[in-house]
C-alpha cells in the first residue's frame, strides 16, 4: 500500500533519513520505534508529503506521491503535537475539518463519544489541557474512517483510561494499515504486527512480531527488542 524506496532527507549537515526503504501493507499495524531524533517523525511526514525527501521515491497504492495530495484523503494523521487555532472551540475545529474534507460517507465519531468531547464542544482550544488536545487530535484522525492511520506518539499525554480507550479503538480498526510511533513498548504489545527500528536516520531492523519473539525467545515486546539491540 505504501512503499518507500531509498529515502534520504538531510537538514543541513544532519541526515534525518539515510537511505530508508520499507513497505507497508493493508492490515498491518506497524510500530516505528527508536531513540529521540532517529527520524521517525521525518519518515512519517515524508509519507504525508509534509517533508519532501532529497532523494528516493514513496508510492501510495502504486502511485508516486510527489506533488500529489488526493491520496491524503485516505490517511488519518494524529501528530505528536496538534496545533489548532487558539480561539476556535473544539466544535468549530471539528466542523472546519469536516468542511475541508467534505466527505459524503458516514463519520466515525466513536472517539468523540468515548472521550466525552461532545460535552465540551464549546471549549476554546487555547484553554484545553495537553491531554484533551491529544483527544481532539485522536478523534480527528479516526473521524473520516480512513484506510490508513498514522499515529505519532498517540498516547503521549493521555491518562491511563484515555490511553486504554485509544488502544481499544486501534485494535477495533484491524484490517486498516496503521503506522504508530511510541516510546512505551508495553503499550504496543497487543496491537502491533511488525516493528521497524530506526537509529540515526537508518532503518536498523524491520521484523514481524512473531519473528522477533521467536528469534529472541522473549514474549514481551520490550524485552525482545532489548535482546535484539544487544546483538
Ligand atoms: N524541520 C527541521 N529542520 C531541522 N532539523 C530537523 C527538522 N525536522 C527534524 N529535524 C531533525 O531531524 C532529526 C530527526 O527528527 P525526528 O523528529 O524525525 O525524530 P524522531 O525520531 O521523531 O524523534 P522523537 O522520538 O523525539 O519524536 C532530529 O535530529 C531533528 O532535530
Amino acid at each position: 500500500m505504501i512503499i518507500a524506496t531509498n529515502i534520504t532527507k538531510q537538514f543541513g549537515k544532519l541526515k534525518a533519513l539515510d537511505n530508508v526503504s520499507t513497505s507497508c501493507k493493508e492490515g498491518e499495524c506497524i510500530a516505528l520505534i527508536g531513540p529521540n531524533g532517529c527520524g521517525k517523525t521525518t519518515l512519517i511526514k515524508s509519507i504525508l508529503g509534509m517533508v519532501v525527501p532529497d532523494s528516493g521515491v514513496i508510492t501510495f497504492r502504486g502511485k508516486d506521491i510527489k506533488n500529489q495530495w488526493e491520496y491524503r484523503d485516505e490517511i488519518g494523521y494524529m501528530p505528536q503535537i496538534g496545533r489548532y487555532p487558539d480561539n476556535m472551540t473544539i466544535g468549530q475545529v471539528l466542523d472546519m475539518i469536516k468542511n475541508i474534507r467534505n466527505k459524503k460517507t458516514a463519520l466515525d465519531e466513536d472517539l468523540i463519544e468515548s472521550f466525552l468531547l461532545r460535552e465540551i464542544l464549546d471549549k476554546r482550544m487555547k484553554t484545553l489541557s495537553g491531554g484533551t488536545r491529544q483527544k481532539v487530535s485522536a478523534a480527528l484522525a479516526f473521524l473520516f474512517n480512513p484506510a490508513v492511520l498514522i499515529l505519532d506518539e498517540p498516547t503521549a499525554g493521555l491518562d491511563p483510561l484515555a490511553s486504554e480507550i485509544l488502544k481499544e479503538k486501534i485494535i477495533k480498526e484491524k484490517g486498516k494499515l496503521i503506522l504508530i510511533t511510541s516510546h512505551i513498548l508495553s503499550e504496543l504489545d497487543d496491537v502491533v504486527t511488525r516493528i521497524i527500528y530506526m537509529q540515526d536516520g537508518k532503518l536498523l531492523f524491520n521484523k514481524s512480531i512473531e519473528d522477533l519473539k521467536q528469534d529472541t525467545g522473549e514474549v514481551k515486546l520490550a524485552k525482545a527488542i532489548a535482546q535484539v539491540m544487544k546483538i
